[in-house]
């Protein structure tokens, strides 16, 4: 079973990430996990933040000479703004004076509507919001992002699945219905500035970004990912938790700020007639083919070979510039919410992360299905599975 943990607070020293349950032989560098990490970084909206910090890759455990050896994967992740954080963020106990000294040593105690600080509050027992914004925030995503290089690898080297995000929706800026980039396109997506495949949808959406910075407040959109290549099989039908679309649903709405998410078409699905919803399969020249692909990739909660597409939704920033009536805490009087400085829109990073847990879900259900110690195993018994189900006539038409 393929599991991951992650650890680490936003200004903390080093976020860590373990993922556990790996073959042997997939093989991945540092330098491939910085560059996942820098794609995270990038997208129009993002605050100052993502350029003066920067993220620093050390693979402590599990991977030797460029390949893993399949004991536990463990990346730290740290942080160059760790020393002005050393004294607010020290792990052992600081002069509460020399605290209050710090520009950023003040309580937090106006809570922002949409964030986790009032939430916190109440459950963990603080009388401020910073012991709690600092796991809630996403920056923890990148420990993820860093897993999810090595899951992909992984899944490409074994069974040559490719992953992809794009933006389809930027507030009220949507993409064209039934644009469907192809794995190829990833590099042209990453150039734009907010990785969206379309475009005219795309100048409309930085403008949309400019108008909302403008007014003093925050902006949120729809990711899409598509995975290419994902064989039939994965997941299965006999119980709730070993769906494949539910186990996709559950981790893309564990990344924050996620309120919604389809699988296919998802919510519009629900408008139509069966006739118009559900993809007809036809005989083709090589295999099974489906006429449409409404479904995205799964029935019955197991992936039928076809592109695998889920969509995310992500709420708007919650620290909002022109800020949000609130209370303050500590004297239960009205107040605006505390702000320092945010992102404006961080839909574009959101769907690196999207990619990622995609990565990590499909890894496991490949793991689950194919097992194997090495990728060599593994892919000798995909490589079989597939051969079996060609000799049945049941192989999907590529
Ligand atoms: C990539 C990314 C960047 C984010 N940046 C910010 C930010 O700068 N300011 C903010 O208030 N929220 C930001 N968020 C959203 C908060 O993390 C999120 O609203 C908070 O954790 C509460 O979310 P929840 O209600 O979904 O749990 C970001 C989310 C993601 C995925
Ligand atoms: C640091 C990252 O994102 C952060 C996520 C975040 C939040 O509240 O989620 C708030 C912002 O941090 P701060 O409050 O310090 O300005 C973002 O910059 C990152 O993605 O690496």
């Amino acid at each position: 079973m393929l599991r991951w943990l992650t650890a680490g607070e936003s200004h903390g020293q080093a976020l860590v990430a373990v993922l556990e349950g790996l073959p042997s032989h997939i093989r991945v560098t540092s330098e491939e996990i910085a560059e996942s990490l820098a794609r995270r970084r990038l997208g129009y909206g993002r605050g100052a933040r993502m350029k003066f910090e920067a993220d620093q890759v050390t693979m402590i455990a599990g991977v030797r000479h460029g390949e893993t050896l399949g004991s536990p994967v463990a990346i730290q992740v740290g942080n160059t703004e760790w020393p002005k954080w050393e004294t607010v963020m020290s792990p052992d106990p600081v002069d509460p004076e020399v605290l209050a000294d710090q520009a950023r040593g003040a309580k937090l105690t106006r809570p922002r509507p949409g964030h986790v600080d009032l939430a916190g509050m109440q459950k963990y027992d603080w009388d401020e919001a910073r012991p709690l914004l600092e796991r809630a925030s996403a920056r923890e995503t990148a420990a993820r992002v860093a897993l999810g290089r090595v899951a992909t690898n992984f899944l490409e080297q074994a069974y040559g699945i490719r992953i992809l995000s794009h933006v389809v929706g930027l507030g009220a800026v949507t993409t064209p219905v039934g644009l469907y980039p192809t794995s190829d396109d990833l590099p042209r997506i990453d150039a734009d500035p907010v990785r969206c495949a379309d475009p005219d949808a795309s100048a409309a959406m930085v403008a949309e970004i400019d108008a909302c910075h403008e007014a003093g407040d925050t902006l949120g959109g729809v990711v899409e990912v598509l995975a290419w290549g994902v064989p039939a099989g994965l997941g299965s039908h006999v119980h709730w938790d070993r769906r494949l679309d539910a186990r996709l649903a559950e981790a893309l709405m564990g990344i924050q700020a996620i309120k919604g998410v389809e699988v296919g078409d998802g919510f519009e699905l629900a408008r139509v007639r069966g006739s118009r919803a559900h993809d007809e399969i036809v005989p083709g020249e090589d295999g099974i083919h489906r006429l449409t692909q409404h479904a995205g990739g799964t029935e019955g909660g197991i992936s039928t070979g076809e592109l695998l597409r889920v969509r995310a939704a992500m709420k708007p920033i919650a620290t909002v510039p022109r800020a949000l009536r609130t209370i303050d805490t500590s004297t239960g009087g009205p107040a605006v919410a505390h702000h320092q400085r945010s992102d404006v829109c961080a839909v574009p990073a959101a769907g690196v992360v999207a990619e990622a847990m995609v990565a990590l879900v499909l890894a496991q259900a490949c793991l689950e299905k194919f097992g194997g110690d090495s990728v060599g195993e593994t892919r000798r018994n995909y490589e079989s599975y597939l051969a079996d189900v060609a000799a049945r006539g049941l192989a999907i038409q590529e």
